[in-house]
């Protein structure tokens, strides 16, 4: 087996278009379209990780449970700056909707295709009220339990955006900042590497699930030229089957992965 995605309809993944200058939802049907306007690699914002059903699902259990202080889950520096509930360890709320994300994910080929995962854990599923926020910090670099490096930082937004204010995810970059706020069951995946914070909630509440992956290619440029590798090779695919072009790109992409990835 060579991968899991070859020729996957390329017309059927969403990439939302992460410019903080166009409205959202922005549907990108073309994956050759670049999805990521900043200069740090591979910030990607990825439509409906969750389906209606499942993000309908997710909703309901959170409605019901309870949240308790995000403070003991953060490191001691970003520990000053989190002001933000959480479903804490044991919830039968976070148990279900754990399950219903880490399935959502595995099945999810441009999620798979654009982070390569090896270790995800399971997500945290916080909660901002109006006042709450979480201030600039940097990931923990290693987690434990199980004990990963963190490659890139994920935010799936639970809530629909039109029923609260503030609460941004704001990514810090040597150009200057950008706002992140996606329609509810989408996602976006960015490198640990970076300062970032959430803003704080004015009206409405913000429900959100984050998680951590180790990546197979750690890299996130290495990640990006095989993202864009993979992706104009399976266009071309779609366009004019396995030609000898198409073959060597995907020997130049087998061959990268085959250098880059690390486990
Ligand atoms: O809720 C978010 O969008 C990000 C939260 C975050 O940065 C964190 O939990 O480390
Ligand atoms: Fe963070």
């Amino acid at each position: 087996m060579v991968d899991n995605y070859q020729g996957a309809g390329v017309e059927s993944w969403e990439i939302l278009n992460c410019s903080p200058d166009l409205p959202y939802p922005f549907p990108n049907s073309s994956l050759l379209t670049p999805s990521y306007s900043i200069a740090i690699a591979m910030i990607l914002c990825i439509g409906n990780i969750l389906n209606p059903t499942e993000l309908e699902t997710t909703i309901a259990k959170l409605e019901m449970a309870e949240f308790v202080d995000g403070k003991a889950t953060a490191g001691w520096h970003a520990r000053q700056v989190k002001h933000n509930t959480q479903l804490p360890q044991g919830s039968p709320a976070l148990a279900i909707v754990r399950d219903i994300i880490d399935a959502a994910l595995q099945r999810h080929a441009l999620f798979q295709m654009a982070v390569r995962p090896y270790i995800v854990r399971p997500v945290t599923i916080s909660r901002y009220d109006i006042g709450m926020s979480y201030g600039t910090h940097i990931d923990n670099a290693l987690m434990y339990d199980p004990l990963m490096r963190s490659d890139v930082s994920m935010t799936i937004f639970l809530s629909d955006p039109t029923t609260y204010e503030g609460g941004e995810l704001i990514i810090e970059s040597t150009q200057g900042e950008v706002a992140f706020k996606l329609p509810a069951g989408s996602a976006i995946v960015y490198p640990s590497s970076t300062l970032h914070r959430v803003e704080a909630v004015t009206q409405g509440v913000r429900l959100a699930a984050v998680t951590w992956i180790q990546s197979l290619v750690r890299d996130p440029q290495q990640r990006e030229i095989l993202f864009d590798l993979d992706t104009a090779r399976q266009t071309l695919f779609e366009a004019s089957g396995k030609t000898p072009v198409f073959d060597l790109i995907s020997k130049s992409h087998a061959n990268l992965l085959r250098q880059w990835t690390e486990f």
